[in-house]
């Protein structure tokens, strides 16, 4: 069955204070809608995922969305929750699905177990959500500052997102709703339309982020997920030829020749974008500056670097050490080593300790030997979030 998921996102998260909305704030590192698309981006029987948000925050989200593949352009919102659902209904309705995931963009933690849950529920039932039995004892409150009588909990449960529906059912009771958006939920919506909705297991750990305490909360809970470190390596060899200078790792060195190549042939910063590209699986640099592309002549390698870096951070990594061993007999790579650890360290926008320039010679051996170029090998370590 064709699922699509709507991400509400148009809130203004007053309650959750800091200035900007909480679902563009960053959590560790990534923004929370960010989180959230990519827990339903890739997973089994899922087609299209919306993100619903207002107009004046599209900025932010082009900013969450950097680099994600596979999400819908996100959709306008209304003043409610109930509205902006609606909102994403309607502009699913050219394509439609056959059922829906309505989630809101605030619960970054959704795991896999309820995203296949929510679809199981749905094509069963044309109606459910997650629900979580309640382990406080729930009291009216009266007078304030006093309790009044409680019901009794026992059949009683608190209930999360992703709420899964046949579209058109949901659809219709949205419809049927529109002009009195005073629905916290759409169960609720469904519900309101004569629709049973049935229940599935919730998970304690899909809190929706509401107030600044759960952001301390979720911030410890990332600071312990899995981190998938990833290490790749990258490799160039540049041919001497005529000039009075090589540049390597960014850094002009005087030489009594220079390096031949369509760019200014630092074969340190272009080992290194190898190797970063290597750890996202995006191909090497000739896939990104083709030779054969005039607007790279002379190009300072300085960009293509920068270029690798950027789409790392686009994936939401971070770079976490950069090494380079330099392959020449001359010249000389001692007396500039510092100098290129902290050229590629800036460039890289990464601490200097996280950066290492080595060299050797290969003892006269080979066309490194002969002096007839230079050769660098280098390895990039980048911390990606776990992706299933
Ligand atoms: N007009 C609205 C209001 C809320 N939401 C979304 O609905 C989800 C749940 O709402 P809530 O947690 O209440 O978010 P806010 O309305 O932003 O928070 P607050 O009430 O504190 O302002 C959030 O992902 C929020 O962005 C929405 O899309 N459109
Ligand atoms: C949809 C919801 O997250 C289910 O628990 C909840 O109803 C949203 O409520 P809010 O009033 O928008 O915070």
């Amino acid at each position: 069955m064709r699922t699509d998921v709507i991400v509400v996102a148009a809130g203004s998260g007053q309650r959750a204070g800091d200035g900007i909305p909480k679902q563009f704030r960053p959590l560790g590192g990534r923004a929370v809608l960010r989180r959230t698309l990519e827990a339903f981006l890739g997973r089994p029987g899922i087609r299209h995922v919306l993100p619903v948000i207002h107009p004046d925050h599209a900025p932010w989200c082009a900013e969450a969305m950097a680099g994600l593949e596979g999400v819908l352009a996100p959709v306008a919102g209304g003043a409610t929750r109930q509205a902006s659902v609606r909102a994403g209904l309607e502009a699913l309705a050219d394509d439609p699905p056959d059922l829906v995931l309505i989630h809101d963009a605030a619960r970054p933690f959704v795991s896999a177990r309820l995203v296949a849950d929510a679809i199981a529920a749905a094509e069963r039932h044309g109606a459910a959500v997650p629900a979580l039995v309640l382990v406080d004892t729930i009291k009216a409150v009266g007078e304030p500052g006093f309790v009044g009588a409680g019901p009794d909990r026992g059949g009683l449960r608190s209930v999360q997102t992703p709420q899964s529906f046949r579209y058109e059912l949901i659809r219709a009771a949205h419809r049927a709703r529109a002009g009195a958006d005073d629905l916290t939920d759409d169960a609720a919506v469904a519900e309101a339309a004569g629709h049973r909705v049935a229940t599935f297991p919730g998970d304690p750990a899909n809190t929706k982020l509401t107030t600044p305490e759960d952001f301390v909360t979720a911030e410890r809970h990332v600071a312990l997920e899995l981190a998938d470190v990833r290490s790749a390596t990258g490799f160039d060899v540049h041919a001497f030829g005529p000039g009075d200078h090589v540049v390597l790792g960014g850094v002009r060195i005087p030489h009594q020749q220079g390096l031949s190549g369509h760019s200014d042939a630092d074969v340190v910063l272009h080992a290194l974008t190898d190797a970063l590209l290597g750890t996202i699986g995006s191909g090497d640099i000739g896939h990104h500056f083709p030779p054969s592309d005039p607007q790279w002549k002379g190009a300072s390698s300085d960009l293509f670097l920068a270029h690798a870096v950027a789409l790392v951070k686009a994936a939401g990594g971070l770079v976490a050490h950069l090494d380079a061993t330099v392959i020449c007999e001359a010249p000389k790579i001692g007396p500039h080593r510092e100098a290129m650890r902290e050229r590629i360290a800036q460039i890289a926008g990464i601490s200097l300790a996280r950066v290492s320039v080595k060299a050797t010679t290969s003892e006269k051996l080979g066309f490194t030997g002969r002096r007839e170029g230079i050769a660098a090998m280098a390895s990039a370590t980048v911390r990606l979030p776990w992706i299933d």
